[in-house]
């Protein structure tokens, strides 16, 4: 289980999260949907322990894989390097990684689409290629905790669409709680069982997707006009989704 329990984040006069309660077990998904700079990022480092609450509490278990949003690393490391250093609690201080370590890594990167460039400098890769590398070390910890923050944001669409296809048989597995951030509310309806909304005015949102990702509180969330619309999905069944109502505006 991860969460937060009435969790106050303040910087300085401003307060960017403001008495926040969810709570993740394992087994179920969130999407953390929100405008920028609202406070998504904030509140899983909170959530993480890497930023100070002013009050409230926090729940995490003391390994989670996650994916930050922004990572620069200047090491000549290879992508499985980077990947292999998801075992690196599981490892005593001194010790090195093993073969099993790097099998583990292996799978991993398999697993996200990476596996291709695995012997490639980490610092070399694009922003997706690099996030799927990322993606890989949280799921090398084998931990029951997966955190991301926007994971999706530098994906095209077809690594968007293996991403998706990843978290929902993850969700679908049952064994992790996983927490992301998204701009997408559709990324939300394809992956997610409960949504956090942080609106604009400060308060939250918590709850299915179903309820939750629908025009009305979209519409409140990002002062944008949304429709519902019904689009076949790959195997020919209907899918919800939700797009803003300028989209295709000019082809229309
Ligand atoms: N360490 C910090 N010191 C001061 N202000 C901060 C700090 N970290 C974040 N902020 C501010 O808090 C606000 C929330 O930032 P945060 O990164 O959590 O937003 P976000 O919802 O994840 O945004 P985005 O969707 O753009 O990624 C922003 O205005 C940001 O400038």
């Amino acid at each position: 289980m991860i969460g937060l329990s009435h969790a106050t984040v303040r910087f300085g006069a401003r307060t960017v999260v403001d008495r926040l309660s969810f709570s993740v077990p394992i087994g179920r998904s969130l999407a953390i949907l929100g405008p920028n700079g609202r406070g998504k990022t904030t509140a899983l480092r909170a959530m993480l322990g890497f930023q100070r609450l002013h009050a409230g509490s926090r729940t995490a278990p003391s390994i989670v894989g996650y994916v930050p949003q922004v990572s620069v690393n200047n090491q000549r490391l290879r992508a499985i390097d980077i990947a292999v250093m998801g075992r690196a609690a599981h490892l005593g201080l001194f010790r090195q990684p093993g073969d099993e370590d790097y099998a583990v890594a292996r799978t991993a990167l398999n697993r996200t689409g990476a596996a291709g460039y695995a012997e490639q400098p980490f610092d070399r890769l694009s922003g997706g290629e690099r996030q799927l590398v990322l993606l890989a070390r949280a799921l090398a910890t084998g931990s029951e905790v997966l955190v991301l923050d926007e994971p999706a944001a530098a994906l095209d669409l077809h690594n968007q669409e293996r991403l998706l296809v990843l978290l929902e048989s993850l969700r679908q597995e049952r064994h992790k709680a996983i927490v992301f951030t998204t701009h997408d509310p559709n990324h939300a309806l394809a992956a997610a069982d409960d949504a956090l909304l942080m609106m604009p005015d400060g308060s939250a949102l918590f709850g299915p997707v179903a309820e939750t990702v629908a025009p009305a509180h979209l519409e409140r969330l990002y002062g944008v006009p949304m429709r519902t619309v019904e689009l076949s999905g790959p195997a020919g069944a209907l899918h919800r989704a939700v797009l803003p109502a300028f989209a295709g505006a000019r082809a229309g």
